[in-house]
């Protein structure tokens, strides 16, 4: 028998939360792109600024096609160190000369992971949870093949995070580095990140926190919870664009400590001497390899002005609504249609997206992006809802939790 279907909400829900919503402004802010009901990615790609079609017209004209190779001298080279404490100062709770944005994120999660576990000689072990994103998990595994290291595995249940608990459990004197996300990508949940790493640091291990899920949405106190490590994507939250370099963060007090291993020459002390022999630069450059990815540093550059404007902690309530509002529509229309849900109902632990299961969402997933309602799967049977503040309003969320309805109760006809 065919499941009773619940009445669609009222569209004034989603109207009069947009009425309300003292961020709604922003949407405007971004390229429309014309044909989308509803885009629920941003976590995955965030969509471009209209700011930044001028900001890539005028590099070309007046900084690549003007200034050509002076622009290195002018502006290019300290880029990464200029962007990474914007980051740093908008986002992260980091003083200057702490953040860098180079590479891809799973080339600096290496490098620092690298760094981090030749930091602590002695020790046999590196700890990752298993249901962390496989770059994070593969580029562990690497490092303990070549450094003879074992992984230590935490298992959270798959509809949770990592616990401090878990933590208290896995960590110990033998773990070298501890590497964590703060918001789980296939969950949703969003770890502690100040207890776990006062835990890890008990037995006198390093923490790596990888931040693709939570920065730009989620403010954190990087300085103030004592954080040693941190990777981020810059494509998601902070829309940067496909592609787009990661950033790193270390802290002062490690940054002498630690040598990474990619020894290139835009990381040594003085980039043009030409020198035998690799002597690394004081400070967040050590952290570069090659040449910065400039291209690459130029959308993410609008994002943050409008992070300032719109503010992280205004950002971070929008996030919280839009999750809520999700929730409620996952409850009142897809609940009665099998769907369960995977993120954590508490605000304390829930990032900016909504993780629902369904035995059919693989199909229903491909019908939704036919007709123009982008969400992301993730196996086994999860659909993402990822809710960019910023670019998402209320009703747009509507339109695609009705689209999955609507498939749904197609099926069951
Ligand atoms: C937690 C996490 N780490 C790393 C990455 C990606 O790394 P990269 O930009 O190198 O593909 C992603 C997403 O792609 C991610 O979700
Ligand atoms: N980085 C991506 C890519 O290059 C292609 C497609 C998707 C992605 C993603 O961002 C995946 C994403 N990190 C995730 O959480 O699943």
């Amino acid at each position: 028998m065919a499941t009773p279907i619940p009445a669609p909400a009222q569209v004034n829900d989603a109207t009069a939360l947009d009425a309300a919503d003292p961020l709604a402004e922003f949407v405007s802010r971004f390229v429309a792109s014309s044909d989308v009901v509803s885009y629920l990615d941003g976590n995955s790609l965030g969509r471009p600024l209209r700011a930044t079609e001028e900001r890539f017209a005028s590099f070309i004209r007046a900084q690549w096609g003007g200034r050509l190779i002076r622009s290195w001298d002018e502006e290019w080279m300290e880029l990464p160190l200029v962007v990474g404490d914007r980051i740093g100062a908008s986002t992260l709770g980091a003083a200057a000369g702490q953040t860098v944005v180079a590479d891809s994120t799973t080339v600096m999660l290496y490098k620092l992971i690298r760094a981090a576990v030749d930091a602590r000689p002695g020790r046999s072990e590196i700890v990752i949870d298993d249901d962390n994103f496989p770059t994070d998990r593969f580029v562990i595994e690497g490092i303990a093949a070549e450094r003879g290291l074992t992984v230590r595995w935490i298992r959270p249940d798959k509809s949770a995070g990592v616990t401090v608990e878990q933590v208290r459990d896995a960590v110990s004197d033998s773990t070298a580095v501890l590497v964590l996300s703060h918001v789980a990508y296939r969950s949703g949940f969003l770890a502690d990140v100040k207890e776990i790493t006062a835990v890890a640091h008990e037995s006198g291990a390093l923490v790596l926190w990888d931040l693709s899920h939570s920065v730009g949405v989620i403010p954190t106190a990087l300085d103030e919870w004592r954080v040693d490590l941190a990777v981020g994507c810059t494509y998601k939250y902070l829309n940067g664009g496909p592609g787009a370099p990661a950033f790193g963060y270390v802290a002062h007090r490690l940054q002498s400590e630690l040598t990474q291993p990619i020894w290139g020459w835009m990381g040594a002390g003085d980039v043009f001497a030409m020198s035998d022999g690799y002597r690394p630069a004081d400070g967040m450059r050590r952290f570069i390899s090659g040449t910065p990815p400039v291209v690459g540093m130029l959308a993410m550059q609008d994002m943050l002005d409008l992070i300032d404007e719109a503010g992280i902690d205004a950002i971070r309530a929008k996030s919280l609504a839009l999750t809520d509002y999700a929730l409620h529509l996952v409850d009142r229309w897809l609940a009665p249609l099998g769907v369960a849900v995977a993120t954590p109902l508490e605000h304390t632990s829930r990032g900016s997206h909504v993780t629902i299961t369904h035995p059919a969402f693989k199909a229903v997933t491909a019908e939704l992006w036919k007709i123009n309602v982008i969400p992301d799967f993730r196996n086994p049977d999860g659909i993402r809802i990822g809710l960019s503040p910023l670019s998402t309003s209320f009703e747009e969320l509507n339109r695609g939790v009705t689209a999955i309805r609507n498939a749904l109760v197609s099926r069951e006809k």
